[in-house]
């Protein structure tokens, strides 16, 4: 185990307080951008973010805080970016730093919503790093509980074999464990997808269906987000594994899913607006919706779920019709 990898994390968030805290179990320094002054201070000066998982006790005297994202990109070999989806582009948009030399690793469930893309092919694309030099982070793990070191499960993917295990070494702990895989394009669909399921999960719960029906839905929605896959990259895969239906069942099923509390309220009559008003956190899914109605319209997979969700979402279509009809579709 390597102490001195070059690590940094970008966000100042739930899963990039969760990622530091994870990383300085192991590593003699982390670096850690996030836009906030005001919080980096107070990090600096009480071990712990003011404004997520204040619980989370953070040595801040092996913390490289900057609110420069430059400088922490020169710094660094390897860049963690834990930013919601929606914000990369604006922030990479402050890059004057090449990426190109950089080991990239996406936390990031989502989908960039400027280019359409998983946010390895986005930096693959839009910043030529090689394919074999990006990562995915992912795995049925919620940042809560590793705030309270509850045994949680990570899943590393990425084509090379031996960054995926320095990643794996970096973040493991008595209660991380981390599982590597090739699939860097098959793990970062789960994970987008998953969050559109979720929410589905709490427009049931909000509209009053029980657990009988969440079961029908999970199960519906697994084999969905096989088909999708299938679609968009074929590869030998087995989806039963904990970063395809373990980070579904954790989002669809978990009181701590923001995906789910986001669908929860729709389901019981709140607008988008004001749902995403009343969260102090972000829910992906509202995002992945539209980009995976898109895809999926492009690549002719077959799903009633995604296909329900984006209607409720973006037409406007009243939930409890919505899902009387996608109630027939299933299964
Ligand atoms: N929270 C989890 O348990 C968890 C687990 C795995 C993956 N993820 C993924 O990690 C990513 C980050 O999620 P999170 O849970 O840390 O989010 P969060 O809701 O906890 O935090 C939101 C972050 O977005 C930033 N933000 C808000 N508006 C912004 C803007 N206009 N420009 C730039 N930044 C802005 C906030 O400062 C904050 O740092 C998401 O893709 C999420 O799916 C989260
Ligand atoms: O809280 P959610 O729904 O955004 O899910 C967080 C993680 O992705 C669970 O693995």
């Amino acid at each position: 185990m390597n102490k001195h990898q070059k690590i940094a994390v970008f966000g100042g968030g739930s899963w990039a307080t969760a990622i530091v805290k994870m990383l300085i179990e192991n590593l003699e320094t982390v670096g850690w951008y996030m836009r906030n002054e005001q919080t980096i201070a107070h990090i600096k000066e009480n071990d712990h973010n003011p404004k997520y998982l204040r619980s989370a006790e953070l040595d801040a005297n092996r913390l490289d805080l900057s609110s420069d994202i430059n400088y922490m990109v020169a710094k660094y070999d390897v860049l963690i970016f834990a930013i919601p989806s929606a914000f990369l582009t604006g922030e990479l948009s402050k890059l004057k730093e090449s990426l190109e030399s950089k080991t990239i690793f996406s936390a990031i469930k989502g989908i960039v919503p400027e280019t359409g893309l998983i946010v390895g092919e986005h930096f693959n694309r839009e910043y030529n790093i090689p394919l074999t030099n990006i990562g995915v982070i992912t795995g049925p793990c919620h940042a809560e509980e590793v705030a309270m070191e509850r045994l949680s499960y990570l899943t590393i993917a990425c084509q090379d074999e031996d960054i995926a295990k320095k990643m794996a070494e970096a973040l493991q702990s008595w209660y991380i464990n981390v599982k590597t895989t090739d699939d860097i394009i098959g793990t970062e669909y789960a994970a987008v997808l998953k969050n559109i399921y979720a929410v589905a999960a709490g427009i049931a719960h909000g509209l009053g269906y029980g657990d009988n029906f969440q079961s029908v839905l999970m199960s519906n929605a697994i084999r969905e987000m096989k088909r999708f896959i299938k679609k968009v990259h074929k590869m030998k895969r087995n989806i039963n594994n904990s970063a395809y239906l373990g980070d579904l069942l954790v989002t669809g099923y978990s009181t701590f899913s923001r995906n789910r509390m986001f669908g929860n309220m729709i389901g019981k009559g709140y607008t988008v607006k004001s749902a995403q008003h009343e969260m102090s956190m972000i829910a992906e899914g509202y995002y992945a919706t539209k980009s995976a109605y898109k895809i999926k319209e492009e690549k002719g997979a077959k799903t009633p779920i995604i296909d329900a969700v984006y209607n409720i979402l973006y037409d406007d279509k009243d939930p409890k019709k919505e899902f009387k009809k996608l109630t027939n579709k299933l299964d």
